[in-house]
Parts: C-alpha cells; structure tokens; sequence
C-alpha cells in the first residue's frame, strides 16, 4: 500500500503600500483586537477573488485611511511562511492623492523618516520590505 500525506496550506496574497508624502513614509499599528497585535505594518490587506494587486490595493487603502492613493512603483514579492498560512506580501510605494485621513483598523499611524523605519516594530515580513525599499531609495 502506498501511502501519502498531502499539505495543504493556504496561500494569502496581501497587498501593502509604502505611502511617500512630503519626505516621510506611513507605518500603521495593527489593532489590539487582531493577529499580531500592535506591531507595525505597511497598510493593505488580503486580495478577493478577480481583483489585481493594484485594485486590491486601493480599495484596501480606502476602507482602512479613508484615502485615494497613486501606484508609483511595485517592488520585490517577499513570502512569509506561518506555519498554517503562506503570506505572499506585494509591496508598492506609492504617494497620496487626497489627504484628509480616518483611521478605521489601525490603532495609530506615523510618518517616519525613512531612515528610522526600523525603529518600529514590524510583522515579520516586512524587515525584507524596508530592506527593498531602500534599494529603492538609493536607485532613485
Ligand atoms: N496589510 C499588511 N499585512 C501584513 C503585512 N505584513 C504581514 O505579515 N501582514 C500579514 O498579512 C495579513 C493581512 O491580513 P489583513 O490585514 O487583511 O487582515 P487581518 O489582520 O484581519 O488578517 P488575519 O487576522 O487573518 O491575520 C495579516 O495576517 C498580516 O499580519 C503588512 O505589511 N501589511
């Protein structure tokens, strides 16, 4: 008899964005009430069915900031294994396009000079985020 186990792990593609304005970029602080509570995070979330990346996005950045946001620029894809989940983190940096703010997730949020980005501390993935932006930043 052969016998086979077969894993099953679910995959979840999330969206997030690096949010230029004036200089600075936006860190939001994940929620008391959810997973990975008040560690910090580049906003978005998880992709539905039929949508891109870029329309996930900005409906993402809508329902949690209450802002439109411009797509400037996608960098490197970084997977995240959870143990029962796959993370597939999509980072863009990307730049406001209107400016009145309400928060409706996040605990708080802060506009960090990039370079202290690693003050804060992040969900796991997103040190490989930060460490792509700045090659970025130093591309540019
Ligand atoms: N939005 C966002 N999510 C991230 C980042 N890094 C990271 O590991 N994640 C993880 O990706 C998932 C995104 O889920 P979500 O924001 O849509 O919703 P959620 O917290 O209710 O999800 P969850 O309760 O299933 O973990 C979370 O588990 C979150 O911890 C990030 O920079 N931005």
């Amino acid at each position: 008899m052969i016998e086979s186990i077969v894993a099953v792990k679910l995959v979840v593609r999330v969206p997030c964005a690096i949010i230029e304005h004036d200089g600075k970029v936006l860190a939001g602080q994940r929620s008391a009430a959810l997973s990975f509570p008040l560690q910090w995070e580049f906003p978005g979330g998880k992709q539905e069915e039929n949508e891109t990346d870029e329309e996930t996005l900005v409906r993402e950045i809508r329902e949690e900031l209450d802002v439109d946001i411009e797509i400037i620029q996608k960098l490197p894809v970084t997977t995240k294994d959870q143990g029962w989940r796959e993370i597939i983190l999509v980072p863009f940096v990307c730049k406001l396009r209107t400016f009145e703010m309400a928060l409706s997730e996040h605990e708080q949020i802060m506009w960090l000079d990039p370079q202290d980005l690693l003050s804060l501390n992040w969900t796991v993935g997103d040190l490989d985020i930060i460490k792509s932006y700045y090659t970025y930043l130093a591309g540019k």
